[in-house]
């Protein structure tokens, strides 16, 4: 679903090496967790893999399309979720909704479903019909989400997730990451809350600066570190030096 393949970014003219020679795959059906230290590369990476950021160097395709040479169709693949959203909080939520449902092109019967469920889910009902500049920061975060959500993307990218979301809200977005994976889609996400990672995530990879230090299956990264212990533990160890 998602193929990185040795993929730099430096900045301030080449003097700033924020990501080094990374590669990693998601596969379908998976959620992978992004890992590492403030400042390790993530936000970058994730940047690349959007299309926000031009990479240095390196190929990212997601679903088998070049994301540098096909961005339009790469796009559609996707959604992704930044760690603080900026949305047109001059909008109603239900016209921001609709607004990103067109651009996506969505059909008006699933646009009807989709809505239903998930204003449902996040518990957006009534406030949907409020200006987004009266809603709290975890009611942007979820409008945010569900305009992700509405075209029913393949790859699902979020920065920090959780961060903002009550534990109800947090318990949801975790049900649906699930579900979309159990449809065959994917998930990529960054996150600090490594008891979520170690839960949640089929895969992890730890990104220490720039330079991807492990990447595998709880268990692989057990077996690498030669513990029994946490991805605490794990992520503490890697990390330290
Ligand atoms: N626009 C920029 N110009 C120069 N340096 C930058 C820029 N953006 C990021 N960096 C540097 O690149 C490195 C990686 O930053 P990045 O934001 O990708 O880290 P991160 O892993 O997302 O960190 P955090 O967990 O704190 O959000 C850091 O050293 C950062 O200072």
């Amino acid at each position: 679903m998602l193929k990185v393949n040795n993929l730099s970014k430096t900045y301030a003219k080449g003097s700033v090496k924020a990501v080094e020679d990374i590669s990693f795959s998601v596969e379908p059906g998976e959620i992978f967790g992004f890992l590492g230290p403030n400042g390790a590369g993530k936000t970058t990476t994730i940047k690349m893999i959007v299309g926000l950021l031009k990479p240095t160097n390196g190929q990212i395709t997601i679903n088998g399309l070049d994301n540098q040479e096909q961005p339009i169709e790469a796009k559609k693949q996707i959604s992704y979720i930044p760690d603080k959203p900026e949305i047109l909080d001059k909008l109603k939520g239900i016209t921001y909704l609709n607004f990103i449902a067109d651009v996506y092109g969505v059909s008006s019967a699933d646009r009807k479903e989709r809505l239903a469920y998930y204003l449902d889910l996040f518990q957006l009902k009534e406030a949907v019909n409020d200006v987004i500049s009266s809603y709290s920061h975890g009611m942007k975060q979820k409008i945010a989400l569900i305009g992700g959500l509405l075209h029913d993307p393949n790859l699902f990218i979020l920065d920090e997730p959780m961060v903002g979301l009550d534990p109800k809200s947090a318990f949801h977005l975790k049900e649906v990451m699930r579900q979309m994976c159990q449809k065959g889609k994917s998930v990529f996400f960054s996150t600090h809350v490594l008891e979520v990672a170690e839960k949640l995530c089929d895969r992890i990879a730890i990104i220490n600066k720039g330079k991807i230090i492990a990447q595998g299956t709880m268990e692989e990264l057990r077996a690498l570190e030669g513990t029994k212990g946490s991805l605490e533990n794990i992520f503490l160890e890697l990390t330290e030096a």
